[in-house]
C-alpha cells in the first residue's frame, strides 16, 4: 500500500483521479557522465498517476485504476527499461534516466486515453526512482498527442 501526498495540478476539470502503484525495475544509462548510474542497477520505481476529465462512462469511471496500473506496470515491471523497445542508447531524449521515463509513461496513459471517448487527460506523472530522488513530469497544457 502506498500512501503519500504528491503535488496538486491547478486545473479545472469536473474529476481528478490519481492512481499509485509500483514497479521493479532494472536501468542504466549509458552515458560516461552518469557515473556509477552507468552500471547496470535495480529501483522500485513508485509512481503516481493524475487524470482528470468531465464525462464519465457508463461504469461510472473517468478511466478503470486497474487499466492503467496494468498498462505501465505490466510493461515494465521485472524488466530492464533499456531492452525497452521505446528507447535508443542512441538518442539523449530516449535514455531511461528518470525524467524521460516519467515522460514516456506520461505519454503511454494519453495514447491509450486517447482511445477512449470522454477525452481524460494525464496532467501528471510522479515518479520515484529512490526515498530521496523524484521527478514530476506535466504535459504541457493543450498537449494531447
Ligand atoms: N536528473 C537525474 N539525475 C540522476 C538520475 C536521473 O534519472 N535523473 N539517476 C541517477 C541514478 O540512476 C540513481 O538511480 C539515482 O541516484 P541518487 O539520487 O544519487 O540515488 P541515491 O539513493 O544514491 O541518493 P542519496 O541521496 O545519495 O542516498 C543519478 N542521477
Ligand atoms: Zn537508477
Amino acid at each position: 500500500m502506498i500512501y503519500q501526498t504528491y503535488p496538486s495540478v491547478p486545473h479545472s476539470f469536473v474529476y481528478e483521479l490519481n492512481k499509485d502503484f509500483s514497479f521493479a525495475a532494472a536501468h542504466y544509462i549509458p552515458r560516461e557522465k552518469a557515473g556509477v548510474c552507468s552500471q547496470l542497477h535495480g529501483h522500485t520505481y513508485v509512481v503516481n498517476l493524475t487524470i482528470a476529465g468531465d464525462e464519465l462512462d457508463d461504469c461510472g469511471f473517468l478511466v478503470n485504476f486497474k487499466t492503467i496500473k496494468k498498462l505501465v506496470h505490466d510493461r515494465f515491471d521485472h524488466t530492464v527499461l533499456n531492452e525497452d523497445e521505446w528507447f535508443d542508447h542512441h538518442e539523449s531524449a530516449r535514455l531511461p534516466s528518470t525524467e524521460i521515463v516519467a515522460r514516456m509513461i506520461g505519454e503511454l496513459v494519453q495514447d491509450y486515453l486517447n482511445t477512449l471517448p470522454n477525452g481524460a487527460r494525464c496532467l501528471q506523472v510522479f515518479l520515484r526512482e529512490t526515498p530521496s530522488s523524484y521527478v514530476v513530469y506535466k504535459p504541457k497544457q493543450g498537449d494531447s498527442r
